[in-house]
């Protein structure tokens, strides 16, 4: 079994939660309520920053041009089409950017940051492959239906599904996996446990966004 199953499979009931959640159900439905909208776009604009920090640090710890290359390219897409889809879905949405981070938010935020101050690739692909793999999990199935939603719904989607972002996933799963018998038991454990707790974080980032975070205006 790749490594990045096994981590999978040894965290299922967290992972079953955060993939097949309340909040994207009604995302995909087109029923979620707008002000729960805005605030899940508010504070995952919030997570972005950090994120491609993260991404960023593992493109410059990546052990050679050809590994790194996949990643410069998923950075341009957050950069670029990503970064836009926030700005037109705020606007679209009457909502200003938010200047707090909720708490599990700020979680979130702790774990990237500790995760490049490590140093260790491993650490930083771990979160990244939790980030990624999780968000097409419960996008890929549900791309047919992306096209009859607004836009603010259906690209969400869109941005986490089809063979671009599968290859993405592919790719951080790849570069896991491949180190993943080099490593020492420690480094191991390590991103395990940075593995466990991102996907953790994801569950929870979802049910604060279920309850309703707090809208900024
Ligand atoms: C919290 C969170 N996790 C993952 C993703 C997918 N890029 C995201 N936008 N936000």
């Amino acid at each position: 079994m790749r490594p990045t199953e096994f981590l999978k499979s040894q965290c299922q009931s967290n992972w079953d939660a955060a993939t097949a959640h309340a909040f994207t159900d009604a995302l995909c439905d087109g029923t979620l309520d707008l002000d729960k909208m805005r605030g899940y776009l508010q504070q995952d604009y919030l997570f972005v920053e950090e994120f491609v920090r993260l991404l960023a640090a593992a493109i410059s710890n990546a052990p050679s041009l050809t590994d790194a290359v996949p990643a410069a390219q998923f950075l341009a897409v957050i950069t670029g089409p990503e970064n836009t889809y926030f700005q037109r879905s705020l606007a679209a949405l009457d909502a200003p950017e938010a200047e707090a981070a909720a708490p599990q938010t700020q979680a979130f935020l702790i774990q990237m940051r500790d995760a490049r101050l490590t140093g260790k690739y491993e650490e930083m692909l771990a979160v990244l492959v939790v980030a990624e793999w999780t968000y097409l999990s419960w996008a890929a199935p549900q791309e047919k239906r992306a096209a009859g939603l607004p836009f603010y719904f259906g690209e969400w989607i869109t941005l986490h599904a089809g063979p671009g972002f599968e290859g993405v996933v592919e790719y951080l799963r790849g570069q896991l996996d491949a180190i993943w018998p080099s490593l020492s038991d420690t480094a191991q454990t390590a991103a395990t446990q940075r593995f466990f707790d991102t996907v953790q974080l994801e569950r929870a980032f979802f049910d604060a966004a279920w309850a309703g975070f707090e809208v900024a205006r």
